[in-house]
């Protein structure tokens, strides 16, 4: 099964929910005239990392961010792992990752388990304790985000129970772009399946952004990646090489968890 995907690397307006959502819109119209099955947008892309200004401007519920993406899917005909979201909810502000289908409809919800010290997440953020797995075209995939990828254990959870595609949506620091990019072919390798990280460009008041969104194949081969600056990237994927290059090196067979703990 093919699939083109297009990641949106976009330069994140501080706080600026209005203005993202226009970033969005204009390289939605452009990512379009390549004809992708599915479009990934970065972490917390409507607001960005600030966090002291959460109250005033994270999306209660998700609401707005999601009825957007519906409408945006629904219009293309594409779906959508729609980045993350300051989502304010009773106990907390989450940062969700949203997957919607092209016929609008929210497959999946995840909130982000492994929150960053480094950048002040566990101050403001409540963690989330649920897998990132989905479907979209009965096939099985996983969402995560940023940070997770630290975590091989948790990335293993998710393909050991039949994701064949890892979708990570990213505010990843230019300081540590080799840990980004080696952390993500090991995932790809590891798990022999295709990695798709979407990073933002651009900066913050604290942080320079590291860009170099990513498509990986299940053997740890890099099929496109961006530059530092905003920019669209776009590759068909066969979605059964994970099938073959799982048959021909049987990791996941070969596996003894009972020595792993
Ligand atoms: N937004 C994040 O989770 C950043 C993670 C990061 O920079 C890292 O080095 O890990």
């Amino acid at each position: 099964m093919k699939l083109k995907i297009s990641c949106l690397q976009m330069d994140i307006a501080f706080g600026n929910p209005l203005k993202n959502y226009e970033i969005v819109n204009e390289l939605i119209e452009k990512a379009v005239t390549d004809k992708p099955d599915i479009i990934v947008l970065p972490e917390l892309w409507t607001t960005g990392y600030d966090l002291n200004r959460l109250e005033e401007i994270a999306d209660i519920d998700a609401k707005q961010t999601i009825d957007y993406l519906q409408k945006a899917a629904k219009k293309h005909q594409i779906h959508m792992v729609g980045g993350s979201v300051a989502n304010q909810g009773e106990n907390g502000v989450k940062n969700t990752l949203l997957v919607i289908n092209k016929n609008g409809q929210l497959v999946h919800q995840y909130n982000k388990l492994h929150l960053f010290k480094l950048m002040d997440e566990h101050r403001f953020l409540v963690a989330g304790n649920e897998k990132g797995l989905f479907e979209l075209e009965d096939r099985k995939f996983a969402g995560v985000i940023c940070y997770d990828i630290r975590f091989p254990e948790w990335i293993r959870s998710h393909t050991s129970e039949g994701a064949e595609a890892l979708f990570v949506v990213a505010e990843w620091p230019a300081l540590r772009l080799a840990h980004w990019r080696t952390l993500l072919i090991a995932r790809a390798i590891e798990n022999q399946c295709f990695v798709i990280g979407c990073n933002r460009s651009g900066d913050d008041p604290n942080n320079l952004f590291a860009g170099h969104s990513i498509i990986i194949d299940p053997w740890g081969e890099v099929i496109s990646e961006a530059g530092e600056g905003q920019e669209i990237i776009t590759a068909e994927i066969e979605l059964d090489q994970v099938r073959e290059i799982r048959k021909q090196i049987p990791v996941f067979e070969d596996r003894k968890p009972e020595y792993y703990k």
